[in-house]
């Protein structure tokens, strides 16, 4: 089990995105001041979480742009494709699978599951829809490591066993049930609502404190 706490790994996938970027503009090196400004931090928590992965350079001229991206990759991504599966094909599994296939190529979603008849059966966006009951029998034939949780709420629960079942290692749960899964299957559940309420707080505080200011 890796030892690199949740948040750091969450940091350098953003940080790779900013390297990326900087790399497609041609920025060769940067600095972990500026690396730390994008994504409103310390430096000292940019070079703290570089130090966990075993990250060090000469720093005078910044960090090597590329060589840092590979380095991070090398810790983030699996030597080989990750299949992902889709429960719930319906506006949000659909926004998904279009916003992430053909972007990322080390993840990839590889079919999806749904219980609408209009769907089973058919190609929605180049990825095939299954059934339901063929679910455990795909996720083995495909080997879909990761699924996608995007089922209505108020079903959510009644896909934790298949999902066990099947041998799935990690959910990105969306619907605004929390699940919890056996040690061995990592989830992440992922409630915009929450995250939304988050900014807006934000937002009323920094209203508040420009008010108490006038
Ligand atoms: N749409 C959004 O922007 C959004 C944003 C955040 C969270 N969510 C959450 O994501 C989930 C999906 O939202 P949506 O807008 O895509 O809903 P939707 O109704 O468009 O899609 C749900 C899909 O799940 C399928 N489904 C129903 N029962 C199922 C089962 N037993 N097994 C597998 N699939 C089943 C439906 O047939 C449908 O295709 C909801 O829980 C919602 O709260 C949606």
């Amino acid at each position: 089990m890796s030892e690199i706490p949740e948040k750091t790994i969450e940091r350098l996938s953003e940080y790779r995105r900013t390297l990326l970027a900087c790399h497609n503009q041609g920025i060769t090196h940067i600095f972990s001041h500026v690396l730390a400004g994008i994504h409103g931090i310390t430096a000292v928590q940019v070079r703290r979480d570089l130090m966990l992965i075993g990250f060090s350079s000469d720093t005078k001229k910044g960090y090597d742009v590329e060589v840092l991206i590979d380095f991070i990759s090398g810790i983030l991504d699996s030597p080989n494709v990750v299949n992902i599966g889709v429960l719930g094909m319906g506006n949000l599994g659909q926004a998904l699978t279009k916003y992430f296939n053909g972007r990322r190529s080390k993840l990839r979603i590889v079919a999806s599951f749904d219980v609408d008849g209009d769907k089973v059966g058919h190609e929605i966006d180049g990825i095939p829809c299954y059934g339901m009951e063929s679910f455990e029998e795909q996720v083995q034939k495909s080997d879909i490591k990761i699924v996608i949780l995007s089922s209505p709420t108020s079903i959510a629960s009644e896909l934790v066993v298949p999902i066990i079942n099947a041998g799935i290692k990690g959910v990105l749960n969306f619907t605004s049930m929390p699940l919890n899964f056996p040690r061995g299957i990592f989830v992440e559940n992922y409630d915009i609502t929450t995250v939304l309420e988050k900014v807006a707080y934000f937002v009323k505080e920094a209203e508040e404190s420009t008010d108490a200011q006038n």
